[in-house]
């Protein structure tokens, strides 16, 4: 790897300053606070001298983390009280806890060592699973380690209560991590791992928190105190005595619920979701409509292709709270990250570049008609104002075929994903066939830097604010203005309050993300004229790196 490879992005810069992933601006320093790295495995002995009193431990443990957990959700709101939610749900299966009770019954181990090895069992299949359900192993042995911890009577795993405002270090965090944490009391977030699109980055940004992630060397730094620079995305080792520097935040005009600029130039502000829950999150967060509902989402599970009925009304579910409003639906997005049991293709070498997303339709297109027909169902259940648009499209001939199927299912809208730098580069002919386009950016930088996008070593790469990825998508921004068609970001780009003035300065027309950004960006955009947006993207365009871009935009 040459000194200007991807893998040596994250390198040490000196001994005592580390660089990242900058995924949430502003700059802060204090002690850190480290958190728990997980639980060792427990010894599966001595075994119980009462194998059923030992066994009859496991429920009131998972129900104690359950409610635990709950009472937190209590204090949180929108997708911190959904992650929390969730979590004590799994704490709770019942199918985790009478398998821990059955192995401490029939093999007479502890109640420890049984929860951990039930939990191992879950882990395995969801990581043969591959994709997203492989990303919820962290989420089952999260709740694993809590439960082994109540069992052990010793404090849980993760983010310790913080007695004052400290910079949080971690190898990665666990979504109820996240959700738990007390934005007064955490100066900054770093982590070893996780790239631009982690649970990390995500609240991060909604709480306001400057953050830093795939710091590599960061958990072998010996540091009491550390200076984060959100920005510039470094970690420098700070005095401990030094007193504690808190990030300025930006001060942001309030939100009025309609997305454009201070002298009144539209950039509406959507929700990304997925569930019924999202659904709800992004209406109560304000959002103007749903820019990405990823119907995969609803399927990731499932083995086999649901009836129209029972998709129309799953679509229903999501769109309801978005009566008379519009919404983008995506078709199903399946293969590579998030492979479908009945869709996939074979095992192929190189995923990401195989059969996925609208490919799969070419080869079964009365899957996608049957989707489409539950699809303009669901529009008139839910009095939504649907379009619908196709991820994963490389060409305009795609592009043609997918409207032209849209269109005879009824629905009034077509549109495309663009997520492929080939479509990037034929954005206005793509425009001369469908009625509008939205820029996926976080597969726009993976097939742009040829950087998988799952993948912490090369997280740098997909920094969204790469001026390489910007000029593709002024190109976007360009074809819009020229065509007079919408063209918006719905990638992890769209979520970041100062990207979005320079995405707004590029001419993309709307705006897309999940719940907690969506006040942030909303307020972003309402503090700015077009004619600051436009002069922010110009100095991003001409710069040569992301720290640079980053830099050149800064208030
Ligand atoms: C929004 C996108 O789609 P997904 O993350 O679902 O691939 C994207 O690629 O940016
Ligand atoms: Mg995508």
């Amino acid at each position: 790897m040459s000194e200007f490879g991807a893998a040596s992005a994250g390198k040490s810069a000196s001994a005592e300053s580390l660089s990242g992933v900058a995924v949430s601006p502003g700059r802060a320093s204090g002690p850190v606070v480290r958190v728990a790295e997980p639980l060792s495995e427990p010894a599966a002995t001595p075994a119980p001298a009462d194998p059923a009193a030992e066994a009859a431990r496991v429920a009131p443990a998972a129900a104690t983390v359950a409610g635990r957990l709950e009472k937190q959700a209590e204090t949180a709101s929108g997708e911190a009280a959904t992650i929390l939610i969730t979590t004590a749900a799994m704490a709770a299966d019942p199918a985790l806890t009478s398998q821990a009770e059955q192995l401490v019954k029939t093999q007479g181990l502890p109640a420890a060592r049984a929860v951990y090895q039930a939990a191992e069992g879950f882990a395995e299949a969801l990581a043969a699973a591959g994709g997203y359900m492989a990303e919820r192993v962290r989420d089952v042995r999260d709740v694993r380690d809590r439960l082994i911890a109540e069992l052990l009577g010793i404090a849980p795993p993760g983010v310790p209560e913080l007695a004052s405002p400290s910079v949080l270090v971690a190898r990665d965090l666990a979504p109820a991590d996240t959700a738990g944490l007390d934005p007064a009391k955490v100066l900054a977030l770093v982590t070893e791992e996780g790239g631009p699109t982690s649970h990390t980055a995500i609240l991060a940004r909604a709480l306001g928190i400057p953050a830093v992630v795939a710091v590599r060397g960061l958990l072998a730094l010996d540091a009491q105190a550390l200076a984060v620079d959100g920005d510039a995305g470094t970690v420098e080792v700070a005095d401990p005595s030094a007193p504690v520097v808190t990030a300025t935040v930006a001060q942001l005009a309030e939100w009025n619920g309609t997305g454009a600029t201070s002298d009144g130039h539209r950039v509406k502000v959507y929700g990304n979701v997925g569930s019924p829950a999202d659904a709800r999150a992004a209406a109560d967060a304000g959002a103007e409509g749903v820019g990405l509902f990823r119907t995969e989402f609803c399927y990731l599970d499932a083995s086999d292709e649901p009836s129209v009925a029972e998709q129309r009304a799953a679509y229903t579910a999501v769109l309801s709270p978005f009566r008379g409003k519009p919404v983008i639906v995506r078709t199903l997005d399946a293969g590579a990250d998030k492979p479908l049991a009945f869709l996939s293709p074979e095992a192929e070498p190189n995923p990401a570049l195989g059969v996925r997303g609208l490919r799969v339709a070419f080869d079964r297109p009365e899957v996608l008609d049957r989707q489409l027909e539950a699809i303009a169902g669901a529009a008139v259940d839910s009095g939504a104002d649907v379009s619908v648009m196709a991820p994963m499209v490389a060409t305009v001939e795609e592009a043609a075929w997918f409207a032209v199927r849209v269109r005879a299912a009824g629905i009034a809208r077509a549109g495309v994903m663009i997520e492929i730098p080939a479509a990037a580069l034929s954005a206005r002919e793509i425009l001369g066939v469908v009625d509008f386009v939205s820029v996926g950016t976080n597969d726009l930088a993976q097939y742009t830097f040829a950087a998988d996008r799952q993948l912490g070593a090369v997280a740098q790469l997909n920094d969204p604010w790469q001026p390489g990825l910007l000029r593709l998508l002024k190109l976007i921004g360009d074809a819009a203005k020229a065509t007079g068609k919408p063209a918006g970001v719905c990638g992890e780009a769209a979520a970041d309050p100062r990207l979005a003035l320079v995405l707004a300065g590029l001419g993309l027309t709307s705006l897309s993300m999940n719940a907690p950004a969506i006040r942030t960006v909303g307020a972003s955009l309402a503090a700015a004229t077009l004619a600051d947006c436009e002069a922010l993207a110009e100095a991003a365009l001409v710069t040569s790196d992301p720290a640079a871009a980053r830099a050149a935009t800064r208030p």
